[in-house]
């Protein structure tokens, strides 16, 4: 069972973002991302979101091809791949319900319809909104409006509504570039724990350091290619490409 891209081009007008990148992720594994400032990292996390289709190449979601599904079967797959953005992105309303919103998705309509008094009526939230709360640690801000947060507490809430889909695969684009170091350490414990629970997860990031603490592999997407992909501590003490030894060394100037 794996998120995989085989072979897939991103082109944007006469701009090639990369040509033929190849990349699987296992379910329990995290993929660090990275890669300069435009290397295509944040286009390669939409094509595995399955929110752009490649102009060549193949999308699996545990070996369904995306692009050669109907409508219907791709529907199903995307909802189980999950994506978490820099920035929060949160509905002006509660905690509660935002998270509830993930929840009220996942589900097919007939259960929503079935649920949807409870799940709006009812005083006590729904047990994955609290799990996935407590996850961020979170849970006590359930009823807070999302507008009195600080910026990491609203991250944190943003990964809480991405977990309530109950995702098999979760994106994450630069998910603490914008945090200080306490609520980057709750995003990824929350990321290693997640993957602990059978959930494949990449992890776009500028941050070397957050590559090395949290990823089991890692991918350089560099001049339109995966230059290099490898285990974490391999791939940073004795990388294979000359390049990837020097974009670490913060050599690589774009
Ligand atoms: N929708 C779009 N239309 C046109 N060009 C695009 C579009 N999306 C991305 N690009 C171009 O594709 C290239 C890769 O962009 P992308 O955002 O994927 O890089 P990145 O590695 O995520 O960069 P950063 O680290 O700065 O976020 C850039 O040259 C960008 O301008």
């Amino acid at each position: 069972m794996a998120l995989r891209v085989e072979n897939v081009a991103r082109r944007f007008g006469e701009t090639t973002v990369f040509e033929a990148v190849s990349v699987t992720i296992e379910r329990g594994e995290i993929l660090a991302l990275i890669g300069p400032s435009g290397a295509g990292k944040s286009t390669l996390l939409r094509t595995l979101g399955l929110f752009e289709r490649p102009e060549a190449g193949t999308v699996r979601v545990d070996q369904t091809d995306i692009w050669a599904a109907t409508e219907r079967e791709r529907l199903t797959k995307r909802r189980s791949v999950g994506m978490v953005f820099q920035e929060p992105n949160l509905f002006g309303t509660t905690v509660r319900r935002n998270v509830e919103y993930g929840l009220r998705v996942r589900r097919s309509w007939r259960t929503r319809f079935r649920d949807l008094v409870p799940v709006i009526g009812n005083r006590t939230p729904p047990q994955p909104v609290v799990n996935a709360l407590s996850l961020v640690g979170m849970e006590d801000a359930i009823e807070t409006p999302v507008e009195s947060l600080s910026g990491g507490e609203a991250q944190r809430v943003a990964f809480a509504r991405a977990m309530a889909y109950d995702p098999t695969y979760l994106l994450f684009d630069e998910p603490t570039s914008d945090l200080d170091p306490r609520n980057t350490a709750v995003i990824e414990d929350a990321v290693i724990t997640a993957t602990r629970g059978e959930i494949g997860a990449v992890v776009a990031t500028h941050d070397m350091h957050q590559a090395q603490r949290i990823a089991d592999r890692v991918a350089l997407l560099l001049d339109g290619e995966v230059v290099e992909i490898g285990p974490t501590e391999q791939l940073f003490s004795s990388p294979q490409d000359p390049r990837t030894q020097k974009f670490i060394d913060g050599e690589l100037v774009y």
